[in-house]
């Protein structure tokens, strides 16, 4: 096999092929698809998407929807004027499944596929572009804070670990890697039924390394209710700034 480095720097620029991950439960934050709540008016999934809509390096969109959805996630992308090429694919039980589906629908040029989850919808273009920049370059990134609370491992309500601090850093989306690498990478994850909470941990595990760039603070994951609240008070702080 080519090597990532000799096939990136063979190509201008790979094509790329952005998954948003869109095929979730909102099980944490009760009361509906969480994806379709509004932050300051403007649906969470629609904020996701018009971020990715604005980077030159992304080619294609694929969205990884619960089937009862993926028409109304059409018709979001449509009254949200999203720009670039769109598919809506139905997504899987588990969030490694649902980037597998996708990921296996990515155009054939996709020589990057970068994993954006439908819930940060915080996420600004310019940490888009730095983390697809620094995948076309290594072939696997992803942004990540350095982590500000003391982190403990613990079982049954105890504590029997407390790594060093200044190692821990908590990852966020999009990730982004080489195309052929993130589909071994899952279907590897995926048969040996490895249950994984990110698509670097995927990738890890095929023994590859991960590089990582500067995440965002305000990158925030809408997970449960308080989440609403503090994104809604970002978008304000920055209309008003
Ligand atoms: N089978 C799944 C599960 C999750 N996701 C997506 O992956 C992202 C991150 O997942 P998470 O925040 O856990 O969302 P949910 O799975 O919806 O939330 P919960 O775990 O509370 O049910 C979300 O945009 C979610 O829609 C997905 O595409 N397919
Ligand atoms: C991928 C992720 O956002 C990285 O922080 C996170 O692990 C997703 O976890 P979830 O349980 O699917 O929300």
């Amino acid at each position: 096999m080519k090597s990532f480095f000799k096939k990136f720097r063979d190509a201008q620029r790979p094509f790329c092929t952005m998954i948003v991950a869109a095929a979730g439960a909102s099980s944490r934050m009760g009361g509906g698809n969480k994806l379709f709540m509004p932050i300051d008016g403007i649906p969470v999934l629609a904020r996701t998407l018009l971020a990715v809509d604005q980077v030159s390096l992304v080619d294609e969109i694929l969205i990884a929807a619960r089937e009862e959805d993926i028409l109304t996630i059409s018709d979001l992308c449509k009254t949200f004027g999203i720009s670039k090429p769109v598919k809506v694919v139905r997504g899987g039980e588990s969030r490694e499944e649902s980037v597998y589906l996708a990921a296996i629908e990515a155009d054939s040029r996709a020589g990057l596929i970068a994993v954006q989850d439908g819930d940060r919808p915080l996420v600004t273009p310019e940490l888009i572009a730095e983390v697809v920049r620094k995948a076309a370059a290594t072939a696997a990134a992803a942004p990540a804070v350095a982590v500000k609370d003391t982190i403990k491992v613990a079982q049954e309500g105890v504590v029997v670990d407390t790594p060093q601090r200044e190692t821990l850093y908590a990852v966020q989306t999009p990730q982004v890697f080489d195309a052929d690498l993130l589909r071994a990478a899952l279907q590897s994850a995926l048969q040996s039924g490895a249950e994984l909470t990110d698509d670097c941990s995927a990738v890890e595990r095929m023994g590859k390394q991960v590089f990582l760039t500067e995440g965002d603070p305000e990158n925030l994951k809408i997970t449960t209710p308080v989440d609403l609240t503090i994104a809604e008070a970002i978008i304000q702080e920055r209309e008003e700034s």
